[in-house]
């Protein structure tokens, strides 16, 4: 069984509560998989300041850093496991080596930080043992070795087959041990490093960085709002950005997985749901753009080109160097508190052209980093940012100047020359009677849509098939390529490649009448899928469900779209938007709501078959796929309920009153059942019409929601309204809405038109979409 490394990192780790948070992700994985661990919160810092106090002769120094080690491990120890526990008697016993070796003058560095993790891991390992996991903790001394400074991976791979294929092992991070048995330590971010070092000892198929950011964006989040958070970057754009010093991934935790399929995630402990970033072989993975700032550099030219030289030098200062090849000499970019030892390594065949110069990389996909940086600097020149220095190179380009960007510079950068332009993929579920009309349609709008983003569609649904393709479907032979080569797949399958799907931005467009189909909504938002609904069933969910879906979306800045799911094309869920975005406050709504009911009311006479005409209704493609939806009142019903929550109240389905126009002996079966017994439903009918013609009425469904009454009313039902009455005198299939507000108190506001019908509403659910498009544009 193939295994996965899990690296958790000192923030993920800081309290009690992160420990569990810890201890619940870990409950998901597989006994054999491997965890590696930093030292809790900030204990290597408190830890370097312990070794200073120390090698100063600061003996006051070490006694309050050791009280201050001891006062956060014991309260995590007490916290987790209670202070009676073996974890913190070992604790202890440490915390008095540690105190008897630095009174003895004996304390080697690297012995005393190996501590951090050593704590984490035995902690972790005890505390997953108290929640019911089989778990062991593994000191990395006894399994990564290194001589001379390189680490003897053969050795290390036969000495890591220690790890417990019945357990979960819990690994310290940071450090090994040289070939006497002495601790080393990895330097800067050696967790990382581990855990991919693991990774590659024990062929594990992922490794997993759990860290306090959900994963790799276009540029800092902090400070550009817009950032956008990729799903998959190619291992050769992580190690760019890790060369230019962006903070996430660092070029030596990326050195193992080279050339290997181990792929690579970063994830957010703090949000476990959220994907992350998956850092993927080359040829998997689109190139990105990416802006991420330089601050403090020093520009160096170089007097020969010498690779090897920087590559030594690369490892003396534990930092990758960038060099740049401008017109036959060789440029070094150094963070600047490297300046003099890059300077005093080279001599004079190194001159420093810039000191202290700040600005920003672009990375991009090759070949366009020119026409980037030509753009960039005219931005920047705009901004009056003087520049000291401006290049490009094979897949990115380099802008340095006096002053480090503020937040607005970076996100108009960002905005023109990041995000412009990111390709949205479509996935249409449900290619039915609307389906296909909005599929035909998409073909003639994709032009449009294009002049907003490139728009392409991958995925098409129905309820046991599909065609998926991630690189794109032909339009034009969209349909007849469904025909001739979807296979069938699962619910399961359809997220697999929705999660895999390597784009911008994801919108699943939900043309299905289908309950199921509607339940996988907040997976789709997992996977950071924006929603089109066409759809009633997710608008009209258990309040709870419902509700947690927005928050989900709203977290995850994904929009929802329905506007055709009340009144088909008609903007209904706009205007009641609008109004209430300008300050309006809806008292009312009433009307018709269904276009079939509407048509079977307007062509009803008594001398006519009722189920006659809801089968022709149901050839019309008004009708849902199953007419007693509509006959039964149930589609109102969500109709009027999506409108209430749009309004904000907070109701259930069957908070809204219901008769039907069907009697209650049509509801077993499937419709073809029910037709069977159509004689039934025309009596039932004909009876109520003969009613309302005595008193000089005519029958119509309508819906009607009043905020002000107490309690609110909300009820669907049939109606005998005079023939005169705005509700009776529709063209058939027309919907009407009546809304009453503040502002439209005694002069209501009508929206009126078509509620029904392919072309209609196909093109409703294309309002949506090129909204979307727009927003994602903006
Ligand atoms: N008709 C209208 O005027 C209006 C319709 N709507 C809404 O539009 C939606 C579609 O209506 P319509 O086109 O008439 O319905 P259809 O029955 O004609 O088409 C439904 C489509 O959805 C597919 N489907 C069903 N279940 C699933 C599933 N689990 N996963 C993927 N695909 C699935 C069906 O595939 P298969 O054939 O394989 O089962 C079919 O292609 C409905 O929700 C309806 O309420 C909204 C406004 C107006
Ligand atoms: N059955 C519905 C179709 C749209 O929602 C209607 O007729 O209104």
């Amino acid at each position: 069984m193939t295994k996965q490394v899990y690296k958790f990192g000192g923030s993920s780790l800081s309290s009690a509560k992160r420990y569990h948070a810890v201890a619940n992700i870990c409950q998901q994985l597989a006994y054999g998989d491997a965890i590696v661990v930093s030292a809790a919160g900030k204990t290597t810092d408190t830890l370097v300041r312990l070794w200073s106090c120390y090698h100063n002769q600061d003996h006051k120094g070490v006694g309050e850093v050791i009280a201050l080690l001891k006062d956060h491990q014991c309260a995590l120890v007490s916290e987790l496991l209670g202070d009676k526990s073996e974890v913190y008697a070992h604790f202890i016993d440490d915390i008095n080596a540690i105190s008897q070796r630095a009174g003895c003058a004996e304390l080697e560095q690297a012995w005393l930080l190996a501590h951090g993790e050593l704590w984490s891991a035995r902690l972790l390992a005890h505390y997953l043992n108290k929640q019911g996991v089989a778990a062991t903790h593994f000191d990395s001394r006894k399994l990564f070795v290194v001589a001379q400074n390189n680490l003897k991976h053969q050795e290390n791979t036969a000495r890591c087959q220690a790890l417990k294929s019945d357990q979960l092992n819990v690994v310290t991070g940071f450090i090994a041990s040289d070939e006497v048995g002495n601790t080393v330590t990895l330097g800067r971010n050696g967790s990382d490093y581990s855990a991919t070092l693991l990774g590659k000892y024990i062929n594990a198929s992922s490794v997993t960085i759990w860290t306090d950011t959900q994963g790799v964006y276009s540029t800092d989040p902090r400070k550009v709002e817009k950032a956008v958070k990729y799903n998959k970057i190619s291992q050769q754009q992580a190690q760019q950005l890790a060369r230019l010093g962006n903070p996430v991934l660092h070029a030596k935790t990326l050195t193992p997985l080279k050339d290997s399929d181990i792929k690579l995630v970063v994830r957010s402990s703090y949000d476990s749901h959220s994907d992350g970033t998956q850092v993927v072989a080359n040829e998997q993975a689109k190139a990105k753009r990416f802006l991420t700032t330089l601050a403090s550099v020093d520009v160096f030219q170089l007097t020969h080109n010498n690779k090897d030289s920087i590559r030594e030098l690369s490892i003396i200062l534990q930092h990758p160097l960038q060099p740049l090849e401008v017109e036959g000499n060789t440029l070094l970019l150094v963070p600047s508190q490297f300046g003099e030892q890059v300077a005093s390594y080279y001599l004079q065949d190194a001159v420093l052209i810039e000191s202290n110069v700040s600005g920003v990389a672009i990375v991009s996909e090759a070949g366009s980093e020119s026409q980037l940086l030509e753009s960039a600097k005219a931005l920047l020149e705009k901004q009056s940012m003087t520049l000291r220095g401006a290049w490009s190179q094979n897949g990115f380009a380099i802008l340095l100047g006096d002053q480090l960007l503020e937040s607005d510079t970076l996100s108009l950068l960002h905005e023109e020359l990041i995000t412009a332009k990111q390709e949205l993929a479509v996935i249409v579920a449900g290619i039915g009677n609307v389906g296909e009309v909005f599929l035909s349609q998409l073909n003639d709008q994709l032009a449009r849509l294009n002049t907003l983003l490139p728009v392409k569609l991958v995925g098409l649904l129905r309820s046991s098939t599909s065609l998926l393709n991630g690189q794109g479907i032909e339009l034009a032979t969209a349909s007849a390529n469904f025909k001739n080569n979807a296979k069938a797949s699962s619910p399961e399958q359809i997220i697999e490649f929705i999660k895999e799907l390597d784009y911008g931005h994801k919108v699943v467009i939900d043309i299905t009448a289908s309950e199921s189909f509607s339940k996988l909504y907040p997976e789709f938002a997992l996977h950071d899928c924006h929603i089109i609904s066409a759809n009633k069933y997710a608008g009209t969910a258990e309040l709870n469900w419902y509700e947690n879906l927005r928050r989900l979306q709203t977290e995850k800045n994904l929009l929802w779209r329905y506007n055709t799911s009340v009144g088909a094309g008609l903007p209904i869920n706009f205007a009641l938007k609008d109004l209430q975005n300008s300050g309006d406050k809806i008292t009312k709504i009433s009307g018709v709501f269904s276009g079939t009911l509407s048509w079977l009311g307007a062509n009803y006479s008594l001398d006519k078959k009722f189920s006659d005409l809801v089968e022709q209704a149901r050839e019309l493609g008004f009708t849902e796929p199953d007419p007693r939806e509509d006959l039964s009142g149930r589609d109102v019903q969500r109709k009027l309920l999506i409108l209430a929550r749009e309004l904000g109240l907070s109701l259930e389905l069957d908070d809204i009153e219901l008769s039907a126009w069907m009697p209650n002996e049509l509801a077993e079966g499937s419709w073809q059942d029910a037709l069977a017994k159509r004689e039934l439903l025309d009596t039932f009918v004909e009876e109520l019409a003969l009613d309302a013609q005595r008193e000089g009425n005519t029958l119509r469904y309508v819906a009607e929601l009043d905020t002000t009454t107490s309690p609110i009313t909300a009820k669907v039902g049939l109606k005998a309204v005079a023939p005169s009455a705005a509700v009776a005198t529709l063209t058939p299939g027309d919907n009407i809405f009546v809304i009453n507000s503040v502002w439209y108190a005694d002069n209501a506001l009508i929206i009126q038109g078509p509620g029904a019908g392919r072309e209609v509403t196909a093109a409703g659910v294309h309002s949506d979409l090129y909204w979307l498009c727009h927003k994602l544009s903006e």
